[in-house]
C-alpha cells in the first residue's frame, strides 16, 4: 500500500534498496545448517542486480548429516571449523556473470579474514554488514586491516 489507502498512486512503503538486498542475504541465511549461525550474503552489481547469493554450509559432496557441526568437540578433527565453506565464498563462487568488479556486498557478519581475502581478490569493493558481533575479534581486525589496505569500504 502507500500508506494511505490511495490505489491510483506509487506504494511508498516499498523496500529501499539496500533493505532489499540485506533481506535477501537474511533469507539465503535461513538455508544453512549450522546450529549456531546462520550466515547469507547477497553481491549486487552497479545496476543494482543480484549477481550471487550464498549461505554458510558444508562443501559440495560432504553431507551435511555426516559432517560434525560442533564447535567444541572431544575430537578436534570434528569442528566446523576446519570443513564449512562460509557463505561470502559461495556468494563469490555461485556468482552469474563472469566478472564482480566494483560490486558491493551484503552479509549478515562482518566477514572473516579468509573472507576479506577472497573479497579483495574478487575485486568487489564495498561491503555492507548488519552485525559486527565479533569486532574484538583477531580475525575481524586482520579483516579490516586487509579491507584498509585494498580500499575495500565497508559500513
Ligand atoms: O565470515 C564469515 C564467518 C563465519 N561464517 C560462518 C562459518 C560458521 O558456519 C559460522 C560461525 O560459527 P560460530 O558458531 O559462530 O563459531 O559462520 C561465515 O559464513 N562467514
Ligand atoms: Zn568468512
Amino acid at each position: 500500500m502507500n500508506g494511505t489507502g490511495d490505489r491510483n498512486s506509487k506504494r511508498t512503503d516499498f523496500l529501499e534498496w539496500q533493505e532489499y538486498f540485506m533481506a535477501v542475504a537474511f533469507l539465503a541465511a535461513k538455508r544453512s545448517k549450522d546450529p549456531c549461525t546462520q550466515v547469507g550474503a547477497c553481491i549486487v552489481n552497479d545496476d543494482n542486480v543480484i549477481v550471487g547469493i550464498g549461505y554458510n554450509g558444508m562443501p559440495k559432496g560432504c553431507d551435511d548429516d555426516a559432517f560434525s557441526w560442533a564447535k567444541k568437540s572431544q575430537n578436534r578433527r570434528d569442528n566446523k571449523h576446519l570443513y564449512v565453506c562460509h557463505a561470502e565464498l559461495n556468494a563469490i563462487l555461485n556468482k552469474n556473470c563472469s566478472d564482480i568488479k566494483g560490486c558491493t556486498i551484503y552479509v549478515a557478519l562482518f566477514p572473516c579474514n579468509e573472507c576479506a581475502k577472497v573479497i579483495i581478490q574478487s575485486g568487489i569493493k564495498e561491503v555492507v554488514y548488519m552485525s559486527d558481533k565479533h569486532a574484538h575479534k583477531c580475525n575481524t581486525i586482520a579483516s579490516k586491516k586487509m579491507l584498509n589496505a585494498a580500499n575495500v569500504k565497508y559500513r
